[in-house]
């Protein structure tokens, strides 16, 4: 058990570097499956709780992978087996990315129904109804789903009814080694799914048009380990942004890509503040009252919902009144009742939040409902009149490389502490946590 402390009021400014992209690393793993010679090497992969979940499945399905200094490899020759454990799908979504993989190169896979962060019911019908288009019989029960295909695949024509992320990776995946072509029409363009485009044909597959909305895969026989590396992640600079836009700051966001951030720089710039893309990196400085503006989530290039509570935190100190309208997840908004602890006047109206500017919020006790809002959360403590805890750090830990020592290092009053049972109960005793540790004379353990 761990919490971030937070004291509000320190302006950030200096330089802070964007890791590896989750959403484009966890796929890229996945597809290494795919490799029947040669080994993959995958470099910036960020060294997040996701990656070494994912590493995990990879290796109970047989595959051979180390992790060092951010360097993937992976040797996945020899596949033993095609069921991907309970323990592992259901910590993360993601792991039902081997479902494409495992069915196209072995022809079989048994999977649980995934987890990951309950910010909605998040099914699996696209990815299923691909698969099914493509020849595979799927049967579904306990828990489980069931794939298999008689022979290869065959290529298909499939539309997807929402452009989702998974979906499209998940069936582009799956037609690489496929008989013939396979057309992804409404495919999500989300810049990981070119990374992932991208990888997999410097795998020796035939993938065309990601990045737009129909992909085409012609099917090869098979394919090889290569080396990659994985795109900055966006969102992870995207909350930079906007915790230097929050505190008032000055910071260059190394290896941020602008292209991948449109709509964060457009909302940003709207309201005030001075963003300087170039070309290593973009620099945002904020140094004018904020204006408030109203936000929507939407597929790529739409504002990401990955991206939503971090600019509700920043909302809440802007001048003016702002409409928050999640259209993507229809649970996104579990934040709110945290941020409301920290005195921010929020209402929800169905699928909008409408936000009053101009709060003073206040340090509170809260927890991090899912990764981005622990992200949001942090963002406010910067602000925040004392000190904020936020509880729940194992959603942040999914998606964020040492959060805490990045903002420290732009001059945030931020650092973690590991609880343990003697700490917890002293905590209860009311004392604060931070007197804890100097009680037990122990270190707090940073991010
Ligand atoms: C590991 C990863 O890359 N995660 C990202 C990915 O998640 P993920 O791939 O799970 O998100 P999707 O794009 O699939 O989901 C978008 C919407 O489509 C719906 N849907 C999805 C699949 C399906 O078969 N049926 C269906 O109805 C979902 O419930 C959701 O409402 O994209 C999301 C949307 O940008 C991001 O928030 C996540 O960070
Ligand atoms: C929702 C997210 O991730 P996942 O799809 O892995 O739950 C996220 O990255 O904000």
């Amino acid at each position: 058990m761990s919490k971030f402390i937070v004291r509000g009021g320190n302006v950030l400014t200096g330089n802070v570097k964007v890791s590896g992209a989750k959403n484009s690393v966890l796929p890229i793993i996945a597809a290494s499956l795919l490799g029947e010679e040669e080994i993959s090497i995958i470099r910036d992969a960020p060294p997040l709780d996701d990656v070494m979940t994912i590493n995990k499945v990879l290796e109970a399905l047989g595959a051979e992978v180390s992790y060092d200094r951010e360097v993937i490899t992976v040797n996945a020759q020899n596949i033993a087996s095609c069921e991907a454990p309970y323990e592992l799908v259901r910590k993360m979504r993601a792991s039902f990315l081997v479902m494409g993989p495992l069915l196209t190169r072995k022809g079989y896979t048994r999977i649980s129904l995934p987890g990951g962060c309950a910010i909605g019911t998040r099914p699996i019908d696209q990815h299923l109804k691909g698969f099914e288009a493509m020849g595979a019989e799927i049967t579904l029960g306990q828990g489980f789903i069931e794939a298999r295909s008689n022979g290869r695949l065959h290529g298909a024509k499939i539309y997807l009814d929402v452009a989702s992320v998974g979906a499209t990776e998940n069936i582009m995946m799956a037609a690489t080694l496929a008989e013939g072509t396979t057309v992804i029409e409404n495919a999500a363009k989300e810049p990981e799914i070119v990374d992932l485009a991208n990888y997999l044909n410097s795998m020796g597959a035939v993938v065309r048009g990601a990045g737009t909305g129909v992909i085409r895969i012609e099917g090869v026989e098979k394919l090889r380990g290569t080396d990659h590396t994985v795109i900055p992640d966006r969102v992870e600079a995207g909350t930079f942004m906007i915790a230097a836009a929050m505190t008032g700051g000055n910071v260059f966001v190394e290896g941020a890509i602008a292209d991948h951030l449109g709509p964060v720089i457009s909302k940003l710039e709207e309201m005030g503040v001075t963003v300087d893309a170039q070309e290593n990196g973009i620099r945002v400085i904020a140094d004018k009252p904020l204006k408030a503006v109203d936000v929507k989530t939407l597929p790529y290039p739409g504002f990401p919902t990955d991206m939503q509570s971090q600019m509700m935190a920043l909302l809440l100190i802007s001048q003016g009144t702002s409409v928050v309208t999640e259209t993507v997840f229809e649970n996104r908004f579990m934040h709110v009742e945290q941020f409301q602890l920290m005195n921010a006047e929020i209402k929800v109206e169905g699928r909008s939040a409408i936000v009053t500017g101009g709060s003073k919020l206040s340090g509170a006790k809260v927890c991090a409902t899912d990764l981005r809002a622990g992200a949001a959360l942090i963002i406010a403590g910067l602000v925040a009149e004392g000190t904020t805890e936020v509880s729940g750090t194992h959603h942040i830990d999914r998606g964020y490389v040492h959060l805490a020592e990045k903002l420290a290092g732009l001059g945030a009053d931020i650092y973690r502490i590991s609880l343990n049972e003697d700490a917890k109960s002293a905590a209860a005793e009311g004392a604060t946590n931070k007197k804890v540790f100097q009680k037990l004379n122990i270190q707090p353990t940073l991010a």
